[in-house]
């Protein structure tokens, strides 16, 4: 038993709507304790899971297990860049867009089964000015609602729809200087989006070509539309074809600077954050390790359906107090 991995699980007692009361027993009876030596700590507040990553990578710990949505995760990961420590995630948040981005199921015995393979790799991490990120960033109304559902009490997929469909008819476009090695050009933008990883989360597919492993950010710049647009814009945007949308640019760079009037909300990995009128991304190559599946992006065709059905049941339980 000398040789075991040491492994640390963090879980955040509030991402998403399921409850954790037995996850770390679900924890302890699917990892295999002849490879793992496990640890299971619960955050305490928002940031905490940094602090423990810190301590998990000095202390020379093999594996961070992120227990919960792509806040957790990114607070976990910014820590563990450029380290040996490799980052698992069982996805446990609203969205868990990197989970799904990475082909884990979003099922705790199911992705807990997915570290037991033991299969690391080393995935690509941004910048946007001195903010990490591992799935999207984004100026716009994305960051807008991102502000929202952080004030909203509930959280879950159908609290995302609701923030944006009452927010739509609220948002003001603004104007965007884009520079990057081809140039500068002026943009009127409903979004701009910055894809290390190809969605948002609930496989809203903003970047279907991203790739976590090609040096390159995905950019989708979503011009200012109709309300006739919203049906199209909406299936395209669940059926990976948005960059088939007249109204939509995309194009991948290495890095590029959004320039806008004014400091105001931008998003990273779904958390609202205020920004200076600059923003730099940038992509940096492979500085992340991580857990993931043998076939990315392999998934079960009705794994959306049950994630809906789950977040109306856990909505109904939450609005009922039961
Ligand atoms: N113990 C805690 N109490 C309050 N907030 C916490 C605690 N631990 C973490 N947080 C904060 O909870 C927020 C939400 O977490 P997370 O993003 O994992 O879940 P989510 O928003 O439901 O899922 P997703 O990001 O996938 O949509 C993060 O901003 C994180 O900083």
């Amino acid at each position: 038993m000398g040789t075991r991995k040491r492994l640390l699980a963090i879980i955040n007692p509030i991402s998403g709507t399921h409850s954790k009361v037995n996850i770390p027993e679900t924890i302890k009876a699917t990892l295999d304790d002849s490879i793992f030596d496990i640890q299971i700590k619960f955050t305490e507040y928002a940031g905490h899971a940094t602090i423990l990553t810190k301590e998990a990578v000095a202390e020379k710990t093999d594996y961070v297990l992120s227990v919960g949505g792509d806040g957790t995760c990114n607070e976990i990961a910014k820590a563990l860049i450029h380290s040996d420590t490799a980052l698992g995630i069982i996805p446990i948040g609203s969205g868990n867009g990197l989970a799904r981005h990475l082909g884990i199921p979003i099922d705790v015995v199911r992705a807990l089964k997915i570290v037991n393979e033991n299969r690391t790799v080393a995935l690509d991490y941004c910048k946007a000015n001195d903010k990490v990120f591992f799935c999207t960033c984004g100026v716009g109304f994305d960051a807008w609602v991102s502000m929202k559902f952080a004030e909203d009490k509930h959280r879950g997929g159908l609290t995302y729809l609701r923030k944006a469909v009452t927010e739509y008819m609220k948002y003001k476009t603004e104007t965007y200087r884009l520079e990057s090695k081809d140039g500068s050009v002026k943009e009127k933008a409903f979004l701009i989006a910055c894809g290390n990883a190809s969605q948002y989360g609930n496989n809203a597919y903003i970047a279907p070509r991203a790739n976590m492993q090609d040096g390159k950010l995905d950019v989708t710049i979503i011009r200012p539309f109709t309300p006739f647009d919203i049906g199209p814009l909406a299936v395209q945007l669940f059926t990976k074809l948005i960059d088939r949308n007249s109204n939509i640019k995309t194009f991948e760079t290495e890095s590029i600077s959004i320039i806008r009037e004014k400091p105001g909300i931008m998003h990273i990995d779904g958390e609202p954050i205020m920004m200076d009128a600059r923003i730099d991304v940038s992509c940096i190559p492979g500085g992340l390790k991580a857990l993931v599946p043998e076939e990315n992006n392999k998934k079960s065709l009705i794994e959306p359906i049950q994630s809906v059905f789950w977040d109306v049941v856990d909505t109904i339980k939450t609005e009922l107090n039961i």
